[in-house]
């Protein structure tokens, strides 16, 4: 069963043309779905229509089985869908346990918030580690993984990551693949926008790429990163270039 699931989903911004024209994806449990495609393509937007921060024009929005089209953000985190954010959003001034806990905000059971704070420390060793030092002193990479462990912190069934990797550099951002990966490995659903695509779809298991609104094409992830023309139009170049003929 898939855990989130757009279906036929037109929307956009006020008055303007829809950015996405029919747009459907599904996210299966335990499962990386990695979204592709050119800027301004609608990546984003699908993550906004997915976290319920963007009402569609028409389609459905299906969470768990369950029609939740319309709902709000704090319905959509309260069915299981919780966002995290492009860029750094950890509060700088406040220590990492505080940055986690803050996610917890709405698990009012506290044997349950402090399993769940065990469990992330457990997932992100260096949350652990770094637990009563200000977020601000961490460097990028381990910023991200205090958004990631506060985003697990009420046991969503589907985390929507919008650009995990930016402005990391590349030790950084296969650390954070690596999480991505544990994440899905713990049993959470992911569905990751992301500019840096190559590195993206190794991480995935399915790809959906996304152009003038729609998708392009979808399928397997590494049946993506092996198809030449997808590689020159969408992923920077093909895979790996034979050498010129002599
Ligand atoms: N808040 C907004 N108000 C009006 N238009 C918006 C808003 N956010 C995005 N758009 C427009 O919607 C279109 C799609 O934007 P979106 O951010 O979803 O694309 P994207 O594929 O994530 O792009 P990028 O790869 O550059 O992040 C763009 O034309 C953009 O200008």
């Amino acid at each position: 069963m898939s855990e989130i699931e757009l279906v036929d989903v037109q929307a956009g911004y006020g008055r303007a043309a829809p950015v996405l024209r029919g747009f459907s994806v599904a996210v299966p449990a335990g499962s990386v779905v990695c979204l592709v495609g050119p800027n301004g393509a609608g990546k984003s937007t699908v993550l906004k229509v997915a976290s319920g921060l963007l009402g569609p024009r028409s389609g459905q929005v299906i969470v768990g089985g369950k029609d939740l089209t319309g709902a709000g953000p704090q319905k959509m985190l309260a069915a299981g869908v919780a966002l995290v954010l492009q860029g750094h959003s950890v509060f700088r001034e406040m220590t990492v346990e505080e940055n986690v806990l803050l996610g917890g905000y709405t698990v009012r059971d506290r044997t349950e918030k402090a399993k769940r704070a065990k469990f992330v420390k457990d997932l992100f060793p260096v949350v652990g580690e770094r637990w009563n030092s200000l977020a601000g002193l961490l460097s990028g990479g381990q910023q991200k993984q205090v958004e990631f462990a506060r985003s697990l912190m009420v046991d969503p069934k589907v985390v929507l990551l919008d650009e995990p990797s930016m402005g990391l550099d590349p030790k950084a951002t296969s650390t954070i693949f690596e999480q991505v990966v544990r994440m899905r490995d713990a049993g959470t659903a992911v569905l990751l926008v992301e500019q840096n695509a190559r590195r993206a779809l190794e991480t995935a298991d399915l790809g959906c790429v996304l152009d003038l609104g729609r998708v392009h094409i979808s399928g397997p992830a590494h049946e993506l990163l092996a198809d030449p023309q997808l590689g020159e139009l969408y992923l920077g170049g093909r895979p790996a270039e034979k050498p010129p003929a002599v």
